[in-house]
């Protein structure tokens, strides 16, 4: 079976607070989003990786992407990720069928392991739905009250914390996201569950982080690492 991956990498990275978008941060000598793409081209059911910048980036140009044979790249980025993710998926309509797997990678998730992609490919090509990449919550959780005091303990057995890839089909993502456009809708699942549907959860890996804050950036660093040396 295939599929295609779509990356949002329309973003400021203003939780990163760096002076370039986070991905283009330098990752190990390469751009953040070198890392992702790598990754991605190590799944061969993914026969295209598309990339969705903001149309003012002026970065992406300035690095050599030739050795990504299946890369697409578009300047159709929104205000969002949501807003970019659709941009991306409307202009994907004009030539991919609207039943297509397309599997939603943010580009700021570097170190996701290509067997995990595979893995969640193969468990969710006959699925209804589709599903997400997930961890469940391992921390014991508190509810705050305004003071910054706990109010109480939440059961966590519930819940799970969303990761990238988030697999859905072409079509139904598109009108999901169209009818749920806001600032609710922070991932994909969130858009199909408004519209009552039950996304699958598969079980992700803790490594599979997104880079968010500085500290991200050197635990990245030292996954790809650790995964190099002991490959
Ligand atoms: N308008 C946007 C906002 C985000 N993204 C992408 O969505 C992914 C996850 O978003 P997030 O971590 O929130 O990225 P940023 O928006 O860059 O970061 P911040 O929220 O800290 O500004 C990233 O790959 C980012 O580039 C996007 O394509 N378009
Ligand atoms: C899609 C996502 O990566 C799932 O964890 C996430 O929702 C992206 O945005 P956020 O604003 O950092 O939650």
């Amino acid at each position: 079976m295939s599929a295609i991956a779509l990356l949002p990498a329309a973003g400021s990275g203003s939780r990163m607070g760096g002076a370039l978008p986070k991905q283009y941060l330098d990752l190990l000598g390469k751009p953040l989003i070198w890392h992702t793409l790598h990754a991605l081209h190590a799944v061969p059911e993914l026969a295209r990786i598309v990339v969705v910048l903001s149309p003012d980036d002026g970065w992406w140009d300035g690095y050599d992407w030739q050795s990504f044979a299946r890369l697409t790249v578009l300047r159709c980025g929104g205000d969002s990720r949501a807003a970019s993710v659709l941009g991306g998926l409307q202009a994907l309509a004009m030539s991919e069928p609207g039943n297509s797997w397309v599997l939603v990678h943010d580009a700021a998730r570097p170190c996701v392991d290509p067997a995990l992609v595979s893995g969640m490919i193969a468990q969710l090509a006959e699925h209804p739905v589709g599903g997400i990449l997930a961890v469940p919550v391992a921390d014991t959780l508190k509810l705050a009250d305004a003071a910054r005091h706990i109010d109480h303990t939440h059961p966590r057995d519930q819940l799970w914390q969303a990761q990238t890839p988030q697999m859905f089909r072409l079509a139904d993502l598109a009108g999901a996201l169209e009818a749920g456009m806001g600032p609710d809708i922070t991932d994909e699942a969130s858009a199909l569950e408004k519209l009552g549907q039950s996304p699958a959860l598969v079980m992700g890996s803790p490594w599979n982080l997104k880079v968010t804050y500085p500290q991200d950036l050197q635990l990245a660093a030292l996954i790809l690492q650790a995964r190099n040396t002991t490959a």
